[in-house]
């Protein structure tokens, strides 16, 4: 099949740029693919937008419908220590990208799917249920892409169903596929677009959404923390925001550049639940929703060169996160316009590369937004969560993000573990099964389908590296940040598997430290359904 454009990825990036692109010029066909069973099944965020590249896509989003529902009413910073709770004061002065006066708490899936329908209505042909499984090269660029064969058994033979993958010719491939795309890191190797920036850092984000009591509910309220559980190296922290009919999205980011192999980012996130700050807003409550992900957190010092032959990189596969705002919808819709613009220009002119993207960035808000942004979570990774705190007042408050130094981010994240026997055992709670649960529980929650017969998706290229490292040296780490319990060791001493229970946040392709497992796309639809709340 050809079209003028592919778009991998049905996010905020890959949307957005699919509606622009029939916007900028109608006579051009565009095809979205989405691993996802429909649009906005695999989306995890906050989810608080900020709605100005919104206003910039439909300037009538109001009018079309847009499930921009709640309006933040109220907000709060916490600093905890294990029983107490001290509020940021003057937030909005000392941090004033915590400000959230004027955004919105979304669920970013009814989002999605919303911008699905306008994509639609505009004429994108979208494909959920298929996944982008390989670049499709020839003479050295990117001329599409091909999607995952169905109907493979586990053993790599063709089951009745059997389906080849398609080859999907394009002019231009946008990729979209959100943080730690699997086909974004094969067009990184191939074009060596990282060539002249920083590592990329990653956070792993759990959440869960709750239904409360009505008379509980504060619609429009959002509460963020730092400090406790974590300790004093390790970045991250706590988000509640109160949204929708008596709806809570709760979660916890955790800065996968953590160095205790013990740590574990699922039972960080249950604990904090705990807290009396966390705790109260939870009573009478039930559980409802379970899903993890990836965020890109490096900033701007860590963006690869967005532009190869065929194609270019939008929203979080390249990095366009504002971590200091924990805000990533609105940049990576805005990279998803100034890509789209950027895309017509070079196939009006015949060029293979949209050379023009870098440039329109540059001169764009979001470059702006993302520079001014830089220091302050590399920051953290120097000094620490006091010191990253403090330079992040000095940064926002003095320099107004206009310093004249920028600060590096020194390693990747696989690089940063110690050896377990040289940090700290952690002894989390036992599950109660009313506020905190385990991963078995939770899973359940994200509805997930998978069948089980067909390719195991992680792959593990060695395993005597995987026995001699992460068993010998780091304690099996992946039995830990693994959010879904994929990862365990058997009572021989054996990696088991549990593929079927991935839900797609891409940790274990990030944090493993010898970069032995590689995440690649199963049979599309396989994964989470997050329902319309996420
Ligand atoms: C817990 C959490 C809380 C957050 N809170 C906020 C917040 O409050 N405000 C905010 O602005 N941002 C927040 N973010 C960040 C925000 O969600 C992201 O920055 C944003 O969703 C990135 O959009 P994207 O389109 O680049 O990627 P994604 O939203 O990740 O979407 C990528 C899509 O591509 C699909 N896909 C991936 N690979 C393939 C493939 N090979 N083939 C086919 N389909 C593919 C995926 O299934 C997915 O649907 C949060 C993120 C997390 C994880
Ligand atoms: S297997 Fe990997 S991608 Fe899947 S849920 Fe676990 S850590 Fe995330």
């Amino acid at each position: 099949m050809a079209f003028d454009i592919v778009i991998v990825g049905g996010g905020p990036a890959g949307l957005t740029a699919a509606i622009r692109l029939r916007q900028e010029n109608p006579e051009l066909s565009v095809c979205l693919l989405e691993k996802g069973s429909e649009v906005g099944a695999h989306i995890v965020s906050g989810a608080v937008l900020e709605p100005t590249t919104l206003a910039e896509l439909f300037p009538d989003w109001k009018e079309r419908g847009a499930p921009l529902d709640t309006p933040v009413s109220d907000e709060k910073l916490l600093f905890l220590t294990e029983k107490s709770a001290l509020p940021v004061p003057a937030l909005h002065l000392l941090m004033p990208q915590m400000d959230n006066r004027g955004n919105y708490v979304i669920s970013l899936g009814a989002f999605c799917r919303w911008l699905g329908e306008q994509a639609e209505a505009l004429g994108v042909e979208i494909y959920p249920g298929f996944a982008g499984a390989d670049l499709f090269m020839e003479g050295g660029k990117v001329c599409g892409v091909i999607t995952g064969d169905m109907g493979v058994n586990r053993k790599g033979e063709e089951k009745p169903d059997y389906m080849p993958g398609m080859i999907l010719r394009a002019k231009q491939t946008i990729l979209a596929e959100g943080a730690r795309g699997s086909l974004s890191k094969k067009a990184m190797a191939a074009f060596d677009l990282r060539k002249d920036a920083d590592p990329q850092t990653f956070g792993l984000g759990i959440k869960e959404v709750w239904e409360i009591p009505a008379e509980k509910h504060r619609p429009g309220f959002v509460q963020h923390s730092f400090g406790w559980p974590l300790d004093t190296q390790t970045y991250g922290g706590a988000f509640l925001y109160h949204f929708g009919k008596n709806l809570v999205s709760y979660g916890f980011i955790t800065a996968l550049d953590y160095r205790n192999p013990w740590l574990s980012p699922f039972e960080e996130m249950q604990r904090t639940k705990q807290h009396p700050a966390f705790r109260e807003h939870f009573e009478g409550g039930r559980r409802i929703i379970y899903g993890a992900r990836a965020i890109s957190e490096g900033g701007v010092q860590s963006l690869p060169h967005p532009v190869f032959p065929g194609g270019v990189l939008t929203g979080d596969c390249a990095g366009f996160l504002n971590m200091p705002k924990i805000k990533g919808i609105h940049t990576s819709m805005k990279s998803g316009i100034i890509a789209a613009e950027a895309v017509v220009d070079a196939i009006q002119n015949g060029q293979s590369e949209a050379t023009s993207y870098m440039e329109r960035l540059k001169n764009s808000w979001l470059w702006k937004e993302l520079h001014a942004a830089r220091n302050i979570r590399p920051a953290f990774s120097h000094w620490g969560m006091l010191g990253g705190a403090l330079y992040s007042g000095i940064d926002s408050m003095i320099f107004r993000g206009k310093a004249p130094w920028t600060l590096r981010h020194r390693h990747a994240d696989n690089e940063t573990l110690l050896p377990a026997e040289q940090a700290p055992k952690i002894n989390y709670p036992k599950a109660d099964g009313k506020l905190t649960f385990n991963r078995a529980e939770s899973v359940f929650l994200s509805n997930l389908s998978h069948d089980e017969d067909q390719p195991v998706h992680l792959q593990v290229q060695d395993m005597a590296t995987w026995k001699a490292t992460n068993l010998a040296r780091f304690a099996a780490p992946e039995s830990r940040y693994c959010p879904a319990g994929v990862y365990e060791t058997s009572e021989t001493e054996e990696l088991v598997i549990n593929a079927q229970n991935c839900v797609h946040c891409k940790s274990c392709d990030i944090k493993d430290p010898t970069q032995n497992i590689n995440w690649c796309t199963p049979e599309g639809s396989s994964g989470p359904n997050y329902p319309s709340g996420m």
